[in-house]
């Protein structure tokens, strides 16, 4: 029997992608799609690349409604606005896929100095489980909440975790900078994506006041095991999709890019997304899929770290969809490959 799936938000880019993905998932149903709007537009207005594909209206679904027509909700609202529908969708007996920020951060004053929001939800922090599968596949098969990664976040902890877990780089003074194509912004309109404003342009945005940076040293302080700060840096790049992170760090033992790409390869043999490559990734590789190309080089004596993803598939909905296919004890790949 397939596992029956709502999507809430579903008028945003991630749910988009994610009807997609479960559209051709071989044991799931999307069986309710949520909005705010009153109106209940057919989802083929609200997404015109469905047209034939799925035959159900958006509408404004109450979490008791949602359990009469579903077991698992992708909730791809806003922050705090996500956390508000968290809370009663886990009240009904649902199990959740979290793609907003609410329940990555596990301390709720850093939750709230970053998103300068109150979290509607913080009881819930400690017990929410970071939803990538690369470091936490055990504890994502038990959950009935997990927060799904941010996705800048994604493309920095796959690249650096290993080496610093290994002991091959020093956490001290590490640099993320990283690209984003728009969709990043998701579907809602904001004067800075704006065609005329982004396009042929490219831009630094959230210097030191990014809400991924906590989120990144976060994951990064535990596969060091003491405090890690970075410095991440996003940029604006007018494409469509795809995240670029290219990642600076100090070598902590001698070693050379070998050395680096052996850590990890061994980190990652038995993944189904990450793909250590010798050559230098590029966001049309992994464009449209749930992979992660990662590579490394020692440069004047420096771990130089380039990883790509698309960011509304391994940074979002393919990342959201390898956690349900955990959590429902789903083969891991399917609907992703
Ligand atoms: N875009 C990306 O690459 C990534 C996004 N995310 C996160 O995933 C979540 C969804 O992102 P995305 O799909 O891009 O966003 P979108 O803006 O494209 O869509 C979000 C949807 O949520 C609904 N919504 C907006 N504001 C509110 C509100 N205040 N209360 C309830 N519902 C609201 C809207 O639907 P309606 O008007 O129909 O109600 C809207 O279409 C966000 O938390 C985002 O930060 C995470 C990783 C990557
Ligand atoms: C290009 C662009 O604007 N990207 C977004 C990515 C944030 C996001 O989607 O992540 P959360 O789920 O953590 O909110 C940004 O920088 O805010």
């Amino acid at each position: 029997m397939k596992t029956r799936v709502a999507i809430l938000g579903a008028s945003g880019y991630t749910g988009l992608e994610l009807a997609r993905l479960l559209l051709r998932h071989p044991a799931a149903e999307i069986t309710a799609l949520g909005t705010r709007s009153e109106e209940s537009p057919h989802v083929s207005e609200v997404h015109p690349s469905l047209t034939g594909q799925l035959d159900l209206r958006l509408e404004p679904l109450s979490a008791k409604q949602l359990a009469e027509r579903a077991d698992a909700v992708f909730c791809c609202l806003p922050h705090a606005a996500s956390a508000e529908a968290v809370a009663g969708l886990l009240a009904e007996g649902l199990k959740v896929v979290d793609l907003s920020a609410d329940y990555r951060l596990r301390d709720v004053a850093v939750y709230e100095e970053w998103y300068k929001v109150t979290h509607p939800d913080p009881g819930r922090l400690a017990s929410a489980v970071y939803g990538l599968p690369e470091l936490y596949r055990d504890q994502i098969k038990q959950a009935d909440l997990v927060a799904n990664p941010g996705c800048y976040p994604t493309s920095a902890i796959l690249a650096l975790y290993p080496l610093l877990k290994a002991g091959a780089i020093s956490g001290e003074g590490i640099i993320v900078d990283s690209k984003s194509g728009v969709s990043g912004a998701g579907r809602t309109p904001k004067p800075a994506f704006h065609y005329p404003e982004c396009n042929e342009s490219l831009s630094a945005y959230g210097v030191g006041t990014h809400r991924h940076m906590p989120e990144i040293d976060q994951f990064l302080t535990e596969a060091a095991g003491n405090a890690v700060e970075v410095i991440f840096t996003p940029h604006l790049i007018p494409m469509d999709r795809g995240i670029l992170s290219t990642s600076y760090a100090s070598l902590a033992k001698g070693t050379d890019t070998g050395g680096l790409l052996e850590v990890l390869r061994e980190f990652y043999r038995d993944e189904p997304f990450v793909d250590v490559i010798d050559t230098l990734p590029a966001t049309k590789h992994v464009a449209f899929t749930n992979r992660c190309h990662v590579t490394a080089r020692v440069v004047r004596g420096r771990a130089v770290v380039v990883s790509a993803i698309d960011n509304l598939i391994k940074g979002a909905s393919g990342a959201a969809v390898q956690n349900f296919n955990l959590m429902f004890g789903h083969d891991e790949i399917a609907g992703l490959i």
